[in-house]
């Protein structure tokens, strides 16, 4: 079967600075992606060349067997997106907010469903700039889940959320994993990548430096926690230094 996700060769530079160096991804349907690495390593930057929102300087991206660049239209019928700040009228209600994104699409899921599983049923007459930080971030998950997609990239997913929020996060994504979607996701917090990705890649400075299953990255690292075992991967200095 063809991969949900297929990056070849992905390059990238800013100026002289390389941010991505031939990056190489595969990622089978229904399966959970995570793509780990410190700030600035080039995270944001891959998904959006590998969305085709920005343009690499080399390499070739397919979702669900479609060029990006090309296929735009059919595509985003297909793939949902939450971004790390998403932007949005100052007054719009959640209810309208969520309405509009369901207009631009075909086939969509229930919205209200999806702020029940989400936690927002109460907020649904609340304008959105009245959420707090945490409840804004749950919304844009909503809003990348309402095009009822096949592959979603979530970036920073539960960065701001409180602890019970994150679990409920997690609850539902696996959920929706358990119905075949495909997640791609970049995360800074290593019990969500253990609690959630079949597959991983370790960024550092644009090099992938580890790719494969969380178990696979201990194994073949001096460390048996997962936290030290990333460190050990994506910094230059040594786990024991950050302990
Ligand atoms: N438009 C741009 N012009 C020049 N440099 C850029 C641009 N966008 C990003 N960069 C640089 O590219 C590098 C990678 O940035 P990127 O945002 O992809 O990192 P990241 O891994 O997503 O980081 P974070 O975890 O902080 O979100 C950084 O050094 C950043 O400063």
């Amino acid at each position: 079967m063809d991969a949900a996700i297929k990056v070849e060769n992905l390059k990238k530079s800013y100026g002289n600075i390389t941010v991505l160096n031939d990056v190489n991804i595969s990622v089978k349907r229904g399966e959970v992606f995570g793509l780990l690495g410190a700030n600035g390593a080039g995270k944001s930057t891959a998904i959006e060349c590998i969305l085709g929102t920005r343009k690499p300087d080399k390499g070739r991206v397919r979702i669900l067997g479609m060029d990006p660049a090309e296929d735009r239209k059919k595509l985003f019928e297909n793939v949902g997106v939450q971004f790390q700040e998403s932007s949005c009228q100052d007054n719009i209600l959640v209810s309208e907010l969520c309405e509009e994104t369901q207009c631009l699409y075909k086939d969509t899921a229930d919205y209200k469903a999806l702020l029940g599983q989400f936690g927002l049923s109460e907020k649904i007459k609340s304008p959105v700039s009245a959420l707090s930080g945490g409840q804004k971030q749950r919304l844009f998950i909503v809003l990348s889940l309402i095009p009822n997609p096949k592959v979603v990239f979530l970036d920073e997913l539960t960065t701001g959320l409180d602890t019970k929020a994150r679990r409920d996060v997690w609850k539902c994504l696996s959920q929706l994993k358990e119905k075949g979607l495909t997640i791609f996701l970049t995360s800074h917090f290593m019990d969500e990548v253990e609690a959630l990705c079949d597959k991983i890649m370790i960024l550092k400075k644009g090099n992938a430096v580890f790719s494969g299953t969380i178990k696979e990255a201990v194994e073949n690292s001096p460390y048996k926690n997962f936290e030290d075992v990333y460190l050990w991967y994506a910094e230059e200095e040594t786990a024991d230094e950050n302990i």
